[in-house]
């Protein structure tokens, strides 16, 4: 299992985040035919198979079957539903399985696969897609440094990626970067709105509020110096823009950021006692 693109990748759920991450990788190069996904309903699937090329089943177990790497993505809600049946399967072909769900602990979907699995707990988002990924990544004891080593390849392929010490940082990671797309499409959202009250369209507004983000986070990105400095240069001292962050700043934006992301972190603890059993 040592060449990431010489290994089987099967993915059990279809769905918004498996999508994102398997279109990613076929952009990337990766072999459309060593992936495999699966889920109850044929619509996603067909769609996936049409467009990259991947192969597509109905059958978990036979996903499972022909896998290398066993990615699980779907709902936390159903994940024990979807794994318990599967435990036969996993024992037989001793996959690694790489969850990407928020929530689950490792020893619970350890023992739903039938225990003594080596699994990888994965925080991904969806600008995977586009491959600007950003993935929080925990191993379990019997992980091999090769597993972890095709893990990141993979995860890499579509952005970058981290390993976490301990499995809470999996949920430091949901608030950081797995949730986290969303703010910056509500931060969006909310601009394009304002735009669109001063009077320019929301094509425009919509153009120029992107573009500036994307600009926004690439300088962040290819800077030296920090987000604060890089913040520092538009404020020309009274001018307008200090006018924009200083309202920001008086209504408590940094407050409003931390209670979301702790809001985010402490759902993740909750979904885990919900879950787990
Ligand atoms: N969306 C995101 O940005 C992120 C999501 N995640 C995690 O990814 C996981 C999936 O989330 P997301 O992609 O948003 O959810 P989706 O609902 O988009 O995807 C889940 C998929 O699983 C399918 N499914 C339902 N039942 C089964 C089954 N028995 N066997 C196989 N597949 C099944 C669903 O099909 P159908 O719709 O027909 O029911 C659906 O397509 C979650 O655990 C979430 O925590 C992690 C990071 C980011
Ligand atoms: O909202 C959720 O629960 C999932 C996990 C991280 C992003 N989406």
């Amino acid at each position: 299992m040592s060449k990431a693109d010489s290994v089987t990748l099967a993915f059990i759920g279809a769905g918004n985040m498996a999508g994102s991450i398997i279109g990613g990788l076929v952009q990337t190069g990766w072999p459309a035919e060593q992936i495999i996904a699966a889920e109850p309903s044929n619509t996603k699937l067909d769609v996936l198979a049409e467009t990259l090329g991947i192969r597509t089943t109905n059958n978990n177990e036979d996903a499972v079957a022909a896998a290398d790497i066993v990615v699980l993505a779907v709902k936390p809600q159903i994940m024990k539903s979807v794994v318990e049946p599967l435990a036969a399967s996993f024992q037989e072909h001793k996959p690694l399985i790489v969850s990407v769900a928020a929530g689950i602990p490792e020893n619970s979907l350890n023992q739903w696969a039938g225990g003594n699995m080596a699994i990888v707990r994965c925080m991904p988002n969806t600008p995977s897609l586009v491959q600007l990924g950003a993935s929080g990544l925990y191993a379990n004891a019997l992980v091999s440094d090769e597993q972890k080593s095709v893990t990141e390849q993979i995860m890499d392929a579509v952005g970058i990626s981290k390993w976490v010490e301990s499995e809470a940082g999996i949920d430091d990671v949901i608030a950081l970067a797995g949730s986290a797309p969303a703010y910056f499409f509500l931060m969006m959202e909310a601009m394009i709105e304002a735009g669109e009250k001063m009077g320019v369209s929301k094509e425009a507004a919509s153009e120029l509020v992107i573009q500036t983000a994307l600009g926004a986070a690439t300088m962040a990105k290819e800077s030296d110096v920090d987000v604060a400095e890089l913040k520092r240069r538009v404020m020309s001292p009274g001018g307008t823009t200090e006018q924009a962050i200083f309202s920001f700043e008086d209504s408590g934006i940094r407050t409003m950021v931390d209670k979301a992301m702790n809001a985010c972190r402490n759902r993740a603890e909750e979904m885990a006692d919900a879950f787990k059993d």
